[in-house]
C-alpha cells in the first residue's frame, strides 16, 4: 500500500499537531518517532508523520536525519513530502528550516518549494510575507523571548533568505485569492528567476486549501498544520485518500496513574500551570539544584510518589522570561535547556516505573526528551484536546500508554485538566 502523504516533522509536539490535523482532514494517519521499524503495519494508512527532534540541533545532523526520513517515506510510495515546521517559524539564522528545506528540495528534484507556517485555527496568519501571532507581528509576540530561538523578525522572506542557499520570494495574498492556478503560475515564474522557495500568504482555511492544491503538484513543501490541512483536503478531493467516516478513536481505557510535566516557558504554558494549581498538586523544579546534581530529581520523584497514587500531579521547570534570561546568562542557554529537558525526561521514566501510564507533556523539546527516554516508537491518533493537540496512544509496544504532547503555545488555561479528562 502506497502512502498518499509523508511528512518529516522537526519536533514531536509539532508532529502530533500535524497528525491530528491530517486525521481531521480525512487521512488515516500514524505518527512515528524517528524512522519506523520495518514491521510497522501500514495497511490502510494514508499518511505517516515521522517525528524528528531536529529543530534545535546542529545543521548537518538536522539535514542528514531529515533526508533519511524523507527517503524512507518515498520508499513507502509518498509522492509528496511535507516538511513540518513550527507555526511560529522557530529557527535561527543558522537554520534549521532553510538548510533542511534546501536538502529536501534538492532530493526531490524540485526547482522551488512553497512555504507557509499559517495555521489560522491557532491565530497564525501570513500577510505580505509577515507572520502574525494573533493580532501582533511575530517579533512583538511572546516568541520574541523564546529560550532557544527568540523570533525578532516577522518578515519570513527575510528570515528564510538568511537560512537558505537560494533566493526566497513571495506568493502574495492577491495571488492566493485568485486560486491554485494563479499560485502555480507565480511559483513557476519565481522558479524561472532562480528563486528556490516562496513564502505564501494565507489568512483563512480557504487560502490553505488553495495552497494545498498548488503544493500537491510538487513533490515537497514546507509548512505547519495549516498547509497539512490544505494537502489533506486536496488529496481527499482528488480521490487519493478515502476520508474515513469514523472520528479518531483512542481505543479501550488504559487506566494506571496520571501525571503532567512542563518544560515550556511560553506564556500559554505558564498560565496553564497556574490554573492547574487549583486542581492538582504542582511542584516547581529549582533549575540551580537540577544543574548541581541528581538530588532535585530524586526529591521530585519522592514528592510525586507520595501523591500520584491518589490523583494526577504536575512537575514543571517553566519560568518567566526574566528568570530564564538570568539563568541562561549565568550558565549558558544550551546547558540549562538540556539539563532541564534531561531532568524532566528522567522524572518521566521514574513516574512510569511507579505506574504512570497517562502522561501530559508541555513543550516540544521537553516532549522529545521524554518520549526518547521512555523509548516510545509510534502513536495512533485519538481525540483532539485543543487545537493542535491530540490524545496519542502508543502503538505496537506491549501495554499501551496515553500521552498528550503539547506545543508550548497551544491550549486554553484549563489544558492540563481537560487533557486528563480525555485520557482514560
Ligand atoms: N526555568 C527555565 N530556565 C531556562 N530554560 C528553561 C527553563 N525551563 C525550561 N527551560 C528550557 O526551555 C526550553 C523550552 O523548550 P520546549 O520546546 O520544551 O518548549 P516550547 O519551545 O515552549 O514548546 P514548542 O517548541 O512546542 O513551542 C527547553 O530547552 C527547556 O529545558
Ligand atoms: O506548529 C506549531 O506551532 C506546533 O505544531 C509546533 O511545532 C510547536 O512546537
Amino acid at each position: 500500500m502506497s502512502l498518499a502523504l509523508g511528512s518529516v516533522a522537526d519536533d514531536y509536539t509539532g508532529a502530533s499537531d500535524l497528525a491530528n490535523t491530517l486525521t481531521k482532514g480525512g487521512l488515516r494517519t500514524v505518527q512515528t518517532i524517528g524512522i519506523p521499524a520495518d514491521d510497522l503495519d501500514l495497511a490502510g494508512i494514508d499518511a505517516v508523520v515521522v517525528a524528528l527532534k531536529t529543530r534545535s540541533i546542529p545543521v548537518g545532523e538536522a539535514v542528514s536525519r531529515s533526508r533519511a526520513a524523507e527517503a524512507w517515506l518515498r520508499g513507502r510510495g509518498a509522492a509528496h513530502v511535507l516538511f513540518k515546521i513550527c507555526s511560529t517559524f522557530d529557527s535561527t539564522d543558522a537554520g534549521n528550516i532553510g538548510p533542511v528545506m534546501d536538502a529536501l528540495r534538492g532530493e526531490a528534484g524540485e526547482a522551488i518549494a512553497l512555504v507557509t507556517p499559517a495555521f489560522p485555527e491557532t491565530g497564525r496568519t501570513v500577510y505580505q510575507g509577515n507572520l502574525f501571532v494573533g493580532a501582533v507581528p511575530l517579533n512583538e509576540s511572546p516568541l520574541k523571548d523564546h529560550p532557544l530561538n527568540p523570533m525578532r523578525d516577522a518578515n519570513l522572506v527575510r528570515v528564510l533568505a538568511r537560512q537558505s542557499a537560494s533566493p526566497v520570494g513571495l506568493v502574495d495574498f492577491a495571488t492566493v485569492v485568485r486560486g491554485h492556478e494563479a499560485v502555480a503560475k507565480r511559483l513557476d515564474a519565481l522558479a524561472a528567476e532562480g528563486v528556490g522557495a516562496a513564502i505564501a500568504d494565507a489568512v483563512t482555511e480557504a487560502d490553505l486549501e488553495t495552497l494545498g492544491r498548488a503544493a500537491l503538484a510538487h513533490r515537497v513543501s514546507v509548512g505547519a498544520s495549516g498547509l497539512g490541512l490544505g494537502l489533506a483536503r486536496a488529496l481527499v478531493a482528488a480521490g487519493r485518500a478515502c476520508a474515513p467516516d469514523s472520528a479518531a478513536d483512542v481505543g479501550a481505557p488504559v487506566g494506571g496513574l496520571a501525571a503532567c510535566l512542563a518544560g515550556s516557558c511560553s506564556q500559554a504554558t505558564l498560565g496553564q500551570i497556574a490554573a492547574a494549581e487549583a486542581v492538582m498538586p504542582v511542584r516547581r523544579l529549582d533549575p540551580e539544584r537540577v544543574l548541581a546534581g541528581d538530588a532535585e530529581i530524586e526529591a521530585a520523584l519522592a514528592w510525586a510518589g507520595e501523591r500520584v497514587g491518589t490523583g494526577p500531579i504536575l512537575i514543571a521547570s517553566s519560568a518567566e522570561p526574566e528568570t530564564v534570561r538570568t539563568l541562561q546568562a549565568r550558565y549558558g542557554g544550551d546547558r540549562v535547556g538540556h539539563a532541564l529537558e534531561d531532568a524532566l525526561a528522567r522524572i518521566a521514566e521514574g513516574l512510569n516505573a511507579r505506574g504512570v501510564r497517562r502522561l501530559v507533556v508541555a513543550g516540544g523539546e521537553t516532549s522529545g526528551a521524554v518520549v526518547d527516554r521512555l523509548g516510545l516508537r509510534a502513536f495512533q491518533l485519538g481525540p483532539e484536546i485543543a487545537a493542535g493537540v491530540p490524545v496519542l496512544r502508543t502503538l505496537g509496544q506491549g501495554d499501551p500508554m496515553l500521552l498528550a504532547l503539547k506545543s508550548g503555545n497551544f491550549g486554553g488555561r484549563d489544558f492540563f485538566a481537560r487533557a486528563l479528562d480525555l485520557m482514560l
